[in-house]
């Protein structure tokens, strides 16, 4: 596993193609700096874990990705998906779809097992309704819940144990066959037992999907990841960057 610390962006060894290009990145609240500069690189198909202490701003960078930031703060430096510059706050529909966050608990609505998974396909591609089955059980198989809910889709999703939500959300997330995955803590909340199964899932992904890994445990950034990506709490004594 290769560590990559925050600079400018490597080349892709490689030679795959870039998928998400950050340059820089820093989340500014007014003229406080709360994360970065980061700079990092997912190379297609690449597994890659974003690490580092407790408030230097992991959760925040997912975030900024998918231009979901909290109110007040705001962005700087450069973010390429697919090659061209992100819109951010311009609402660029396609990204909703291209990135895709997974977050740290697992949010489940209040319909079947079904309709939970079809539901990004549903809401932001508005996919042909054949297609739609096909596709929930391709990305449920993926996520590596489909021998557990094959018998019960029409179920309430609410009836599903933990590990099986946060698989249910990753199945969602899937469903969009995004460029890239981001997945926030995704087993921080589980035993163990679910902890494993949820590594399974995302293990299965490796070689076939982009994923972007927060996780406080480097066993598991070990485990699952190519690489590692770090980012540290911004230094006090540095000065506020130019143009704020
Ligand atoms: N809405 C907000 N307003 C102001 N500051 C915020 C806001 N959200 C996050 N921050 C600050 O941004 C910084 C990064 O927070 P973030 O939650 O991204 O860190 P993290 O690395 O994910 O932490 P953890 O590992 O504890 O989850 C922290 O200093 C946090 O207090």
């Amino acid at each position: 596993m290769d560590d990559v610390t925050p600079g400018p962006v490597p080349e892709d060894p490689a030679g795959g193609g870039s998928v998400i290009a950050v340059r820089g990145l820093q989340i500014l609240d007014g003229a406080k700096r709360l994360v970065g500069p980061v700079s990092f690189e997912l190379a297609a198909g690449s597994t890659t874990g974003l690490c580092g202490p407790s408030g230097a701003g992991k959760s925040t960078v997912l975030r900024a990705l998918v231009d979901l930031l909290p109110h007040g703060l705001r962005r700087q430096g450069e973010i390429d998906v697919l090659g061209r510059p992100v819109r951010y706050g311009k609402g660029d529909a396609a990204l909703r779809s291209t990135v895709v966050l997974v977050p740290q608990t697992p949010v489940v609505f209040g319909g079947s097992v079904l309709e939970n998974a079809l539901f990004g396909l549903r809401h932001l591609m508005r996919a042909p309704k054949a297609e739609l089955r096909d596709r929930a059980e391709r990305a449920l198989r993926e996520a590596g819940l489909w021998d557990e809910v094959a018998t019960r889709l029409d179920t309430p999703a609410q009836t599903l144990s933990n590990g099986q939500r946060q698989r249910l959300c990753l199945a969602r997330a899937l469903a969009l066959e995004p460029a890239a995955l981001l997945l926030d803590e995704p087993t921080s909340a589980l035993d163990e037992r679910s902890r494993d199964t949820v590594e399974e899932s995302v293990a299965a992904l490796r070689g076939n999907r982009t994923v972007l890994l927060v996780s406080h445990d480097p066993a598991q950034v070990e485990r699952l990841c190519d690489r590692t990506v770090r980012i540290d709490l911004p230094k006090p004594s540095e000065p506020a960057p130019a143009g704020v």
